[in-house]
């Protein structure tokens, strides 16, 4: 028997709705596979928890969250609590920092049974692998005066060896799918960080002579997201630009509560996090009408993570068939409730036991 033990923060808003459902479903999938064993311990840490504690999870809450096989989370924010640069950085921001989680893996795919709102879809299928560590997402700088003369200055660090490993891990993701690559570069604005961005591309793509390369900027590349994503394979960014390109990937497949994603500790040293791309949510939170299958996707991103690729695949096609068949929340066209389209993936999931 496979056992793993996962840790589990809901977070906030819609992340308390998404997070049981898919945890549901990976109840179901332990079930249906037989010799493997979830152990779920669940954390309450969230914007809540700062309103009585003062902090977004406890002094130890790291050295709590190490010896986890995985850390499975929801969303984190409530900016009508507490401000959202609180919030993201004394959580999500702090464990993918600590735990060295220095990639962020988001796929986005032409889904069957969702309407593009692309006129031509085109049948697309990329992975944006974003850089999770440091660029544009820094707490270097600071604010001097107030007023008139105020001044705020954020600096953005970029290390050879950040980049590159980002970079590689886009070449070596690609080698096993369509061998293309395009960085996503901003090399003619920005004055220093992105002509930086371009000379290590530059270099690492010598040492992959078989991968396509194409390098385009930000720009271009949003607007290339939404006119030609089929030319897409595996799309390597900087932080910020790969957290922007995302939602896009979400938006095109049809809504970004569809969409997954992981953050990876590649050293073994500490847990890799998997949660969607999407957030909280306080506009819809309480309804019960929060999409699940960017949390339940993410979900499959996680059994792959384990080496259960089919368990993964079966997952995934099962979420394509309920959605098909029209089972969905209204993000994406339909009447269907978060517990309506969860407990029928659960169901098909049983039948192929
Ligand atoms: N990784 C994380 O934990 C993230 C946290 N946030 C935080 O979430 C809060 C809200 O941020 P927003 O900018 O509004 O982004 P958001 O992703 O929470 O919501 C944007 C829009 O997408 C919709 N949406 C998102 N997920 C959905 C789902 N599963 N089903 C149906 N519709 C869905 C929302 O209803 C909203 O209209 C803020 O506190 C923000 O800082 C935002 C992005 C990522
Ligand atoms: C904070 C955020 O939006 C993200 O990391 O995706
Ligand atoms: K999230
Ligand atoms: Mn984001």
């Amino acid at each position: 028997m496979k056992q793993l033990e996962i840790a589990v923060i809901p977070g906030d808003g819609i992340g308390k709705e998404v997070v049981p459902a898919a945890l549901d479903v990976l109840r179901t999938i332990a079930e249906v596979h037989g010799g493997l064993q979830f152990t779920f311990v669940e954390f309450p840490w969230s914007c809540d928890y700062y309103m009585e504690h003062g902090k977004m999870m406890p002094d130890d809450g790291l050295q709590i969250l190490q010896g986890f096989a995985a850390i499975f989370l929801g969303a984190v924010g409530n900016p009508k609590l507490v401000p959202d640069h609180i919030s993201l950085w004394g959580l999500l921001l702090k464990i993918r920092r600590e735990f060295e989680q220095v990639i962020n893996i988001r796929p986005a795919k032409f889904f069957r049974g969702l309407q593009s709102p692309l006129a031509n879809p085109n049948d697309f299928d990329f992975i944006v692998v974003r850089e999770n560590s440091e660029g544009e997402y820094s707490e270097i700088g600071g604010r001097i005066h107030r007023g008139d003369d105020e001044i705020a200055i954020q600096n953005a660090v970029f290390t050879r060896k950040g980049t590159e490993r980002a970079m590689r891990y886009a070449f070596e993701l690609a080698k096993k799918r369509k061998r293309h690559v395009t960085s996503a570069t901003k090399s003619n604005g920005i004055f220093h960080t992105m002509p930086f961005w371009d000379e290590v591309f530059a270099q690492v793509k010598q040492d992959y002579p078989e991968v396509q390369t194409d390098s385009y900027h930000i720009d271009a590349l949003a607007a290339f997201f939404v006119t030609k994503p089929h030319l897409f394979d595996v799309v390597v960014a900087s932080n910020l630009f790969g957290d922007i390109l995302t939602d896009l990937g979400g938006a095109i497949m049809g809504s970004i509560g569809i969409a997954p994603a992981a953050n990876i500790n590649l050293n073994g040293k500490y847990p890799s996090m998997f949660e969607p791309v999407h957030g909280s949510a306080p506009d819809i939170y309480g309804k019960g009408i929060a999409n699940p299958i960017g949390q339940i996707w993410t979900a499959k991103l996680m059994l792959d993570h384990f080496g259960e690729d089919e368990l993964g695949s079966v997952l995934l096609k099962t979420i394509e068939d309920v959605t098909a068949d029209g089972i969905k929340t209204p993000d994406i066209g339909g009447k269907a409730t978060t517990r309506e389209v969860t407990d029928e993936i659960c169901r098909r999931l049983r039948q192929l036991a």
